[in-house]
């Protein structure tokens, strides 16, 4: 029988690490290592396939942008500072055009966002690239997954669902208008690594997680990281009205729950320091939701607006599934 993704990584993986000076190992979005006394490296790795995450034909600029702020979403989960990544590119041909596009967006992003390409590989096959992001933190400020307690709100960072609605714009048969598809793409291309969100969210926030493989699904991995369940309010979670029109409420419930592609941050936030993250959010300091509350009981329950416990299906996202 084949192994799914998360029973694979912890029966192989979770315990080859534990070497002096590893604050955080196998388990979040990125590892803590200890570098200075004052300062901890924050390292994480993010591939991307053709076929698996964006579609074979993608553009270079495209997927340049996507790769870098995909890894960037980790640091952001982190409350890193991103500073230098390394770039394995695996590529069927060597072909100008497609190098030049590609390296001139993701020079143009790393710029953006403040961190520089440091090193590399380079080879031959089906088309990959993996980018490995190195961050900085102050000791002990890094958001990390297992540090939520029973009763913390649960927030989410901008709308739901949009990663996930992208993947129709591929298909034959779509049904967007323009301007519709030109957000969805820019959406799945251009996710916004929520760093400023992350850097806010040091001293403040519990736990976090970066949207990667779904809301249920991350916020499940905080939520047994923490040794605790979830209750969420759906009628709070986000989404962007024009979806909640645009689309029939069964199909858009499991996007925004399960589908994934968001790079949204979700993150939980004790009693003690709620009204300064409400107030963060009231003066649109902060572009957050609260969402629910982390429960001593284990799991994650839905409530809908009345109340009652909602089954859902689909958890997330998960490769060899
Ligand atoms: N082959 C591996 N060896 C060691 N650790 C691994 C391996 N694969 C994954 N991990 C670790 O397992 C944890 C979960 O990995 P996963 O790729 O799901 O990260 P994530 O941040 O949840 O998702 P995403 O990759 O979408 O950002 C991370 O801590 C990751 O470093
Ligand atoms: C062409 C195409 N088909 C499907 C998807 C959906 N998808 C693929 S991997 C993944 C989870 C995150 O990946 P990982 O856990 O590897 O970081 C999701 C939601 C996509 N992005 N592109
Ligand atoms: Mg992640």
């Amino acid at each position: 029988m084949s192994l799914s993704e998360f029973a694979l990584i912890k029966q192989y993986f979770s315990s080859v690490g534990g070497a002096e000076g590893v604050a955080l190992g196998v388990g979040d979005d990125g590892a803590v290592l200890d570098i200075t006394p004052d300062k901890q490296l924050v390292v994480s790795v993010d591939t991307l396939v053709a076929g698996v995450h964006f579609p074979q034909d993608a553009a270079p600029e495209d997927i340049a942008r996507r790769t870098l702020r995909v890894n960037l979403s980790d640091m952001a989960a982190m409350g890193a500072d991103a500073r230098w990544f390394t770039l394995a590119l695996t590529l069927p041909q060597a072909e100008a055009d497609w190098l030049q596009a590609f390296s001139e967006a993701m020079a143009e992003d790393a710029q953006y966002f403040g961190c520089a390409l440091v090193g590399g590989d380079t080879t031959s096959g089906p088309l990959s690239i993996s980018i490995q992001m190195m961050g900085t933190v102050s000791r002990g400020q890094a958001l990390v997954r297992r540090g939520a307690q029973a009763g913390d709100g649960v927030y989410v960072t901008g709308t739901l669902g949009e990663g996930a609605a992208a993947l129709q714009v591929f298909s034959p048969g779509c049904s967007y208008n323009d301007s519709q598809r030109e957000a969805l793409l820019k959406r799945f291309y251009r996710p916004e690594p929520r760093l400023t969100v992350g850097r806010k969210l040091r001293g403040v926030a519990s736990a976090a997680i970066d949207i990667s493989d779904g809301l249920l699904a991350d916020l499940g991995h905080i939520a047994e990281c923490s040794g605790l369940g979830a209750e969420l309010q759906l009628q709070q979670v986000p989404v962007a009205p024009w979806l909640t029109e645009a689309v029939n409420p069964d199909q858009l419930q499991s996007w925004v729950l399960s589908g994934g592609d968001d790079y949204e941050l979700c993150f939980t936030v004790p009693e003690s320091k709620q009204s300064l993250v409400d107030g963060m959010i009231h003066r649109g300091e902060l572009l957050a939701t609260r969402i629910g509350l982390m429960t001593s009981e284990p799991g994650i329950v839905c409530l809908d607006a009345e109340g009652q416990v909602q089954t859902v299906a689909c958890k997330g996202y998960r490769h060899f599934n």
